[in-house]
């Protein structure tokens, strides 16, 4: 295995992890799900978006079943992406997978069944030669990284240093409720508060979150997204682990939690934007550069969803969660037909891979995968 070396997004792509959707049958609906997917399941007014839920969430697990057609073509999906990318000429890597029927995973004071290793992005941080997993939000993903442990074993061996930030225990006092009262959604619309959380003996206060897709990489400059002090503590401790040699940078509540559906890098000085005041929402030595903007997602583009069957976990932007292959090269949802006209015409050579049901399973191309070697090093792409 060579080294694990991996600063940004868009530098020649060599080596990726890609998440496996396998055995992706349901979610676990208690707080901490409810809470991170809040934006989605209850302030995105639309007609075609998921209508509010009707009943308080707090201390509540329920389980709720992914139609089986869905999760067989997310399957398909996630295997074509691996394919495309190894047709690349890129090593991939794959977790786990989940098995069958897996045993519900437990923490102190509560218990959930644990879902694939899909969204890796989220719940690790490659900075360069080192593996961050970071503190997960969600309890159903406690445990997710251990799918990864065979690879990331296998970069340690070669050299990686491997962290794990302070895992947080998780109980419903844990959770910093701001963000969810007090905002109007990054989508326009209020939210509706998650009240009602239940103490536990295990409460330790308000803890350390924050997910690896929060952070913007930019070499030596990083760019986290901050909307409430669950992450103000984990951007803290992000600075107080790396030091002066990068500059962590904190954007307030750009998003709720993950940054890429709101911003990626396709090259230094150019960005990929969902809106055109995501410039001012940006450190300011960043806002110079281009921000390229996709047309408004098209409604017709989307699978039709049941209202109350299926739980719509992710804006109608994240077609724009893209993977760069280098500075030239992008991997697109070919079901966006408006991004990959605009991606063309910017100059970009765009490559289609089909991905149905990016609503339902909370990420795009981005989210599924966890670049580990790429050329580019330790730049400083500021001056
Ligand atoms: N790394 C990720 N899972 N990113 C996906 C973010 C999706 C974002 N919450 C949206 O609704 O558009």
């Amino acid at each position: 295995m060579p080294r694990l070396n991996s600063h940004d997004d868009f530098t020649p792509l060599k080596e990726v992890i890609v998440g496996s959707a396998a055995n992706y049958v349901g979610h676990d609906r208690d707080v901490s799900f409810e809470l991170f997917h809040h934006e989605n399941l209850k302030g995105f007014r639309s007609d075609w978006a998921y209508p509010r839920l009707t009943r308080a969430a707090a201390g509540r697990r329920e389980s709720w079943t992914i139609k089986t057609r869905y999760a067989e073509e997310l399957h398909e999906d996630v295997e074509a992406l691996a394919a495309a990318l190894a047709g690349l000429g890129i090593a991939v890597h794959r977790p786990l997978p989940l098995p069958p029927d897996s045993a519900p995973i437990a923490g102190l004071g509560w218990e959930a069944a644990p879902t694939p290793a899909l969204n890796i992005r989220d719940n690790t941080l490659i900075l360069g030669g080192e593996i961050i997993e970071t503190p997960p939000a969600i309890r159903s993903r406690y445990l997710e990284t251990r799918l990864l442990a065979p690879v990331f074993t296998a970069y340690w061996e070669a050299g990686a240093r491997w962290t794990t930030m302070p895992r947080p225990t998780l109980t419903d006092n844990s959770f910093d409720l701001s963000y969810a009262r007090d905002t109007a959604t990054t989508l326009g619309g209020p939210t509706e508060a998650i009240e009602d959380p239940r103490p536990s003996p295990y409460d330790v206060g308000v803890e350390m979150m924050l997910d690896g897709a929060q952070v913007l990489r930019l070499g030596r400059d990083l760019v986290v997204n901050v909307a409430q002090d669950n992450h103000t503590r984990g951007a803290e401790w992000l600075q107080r682990h790396l030091g002066h040699q990068y500059r962590v940078h904190r954007v307030w509540r750009m998003a709720d939690n993950h940054i890429d559906s709101m911003v990626l890098a396709l090259r230094p000085g150019v960005f990929l934007a969902r809106h055109d005041g995501i410039r001012d929402l940006m450190p300011e030595p960043l806002r110079s550069w281009k921000f390229v903007v996709p047309p408004e997602p098209d409604a017709g583009a989307f699978p039709v969803y049941d209202d109350y069957e299926d739980l719509v976990l992710t804006s109608p932007y994240i077609d724009l969660n893209v993977l760069s292959v280098d500075e030239h090269t992008v991997l697109v949802n070919g079901e966006c037909t408006g991004l990959v006209k605009l991606l063309e015409a910017e100059g970009f050579d765009v490559v289609p891979v089909q991905h149905r049901h990016r609503r339902l399973f909370g990420g795009g191309f981005h989210c599924f995968t966890l670049d580990t070697h790429r050329t580019g090093g330790f730049e400083d792409y500021l001056s």
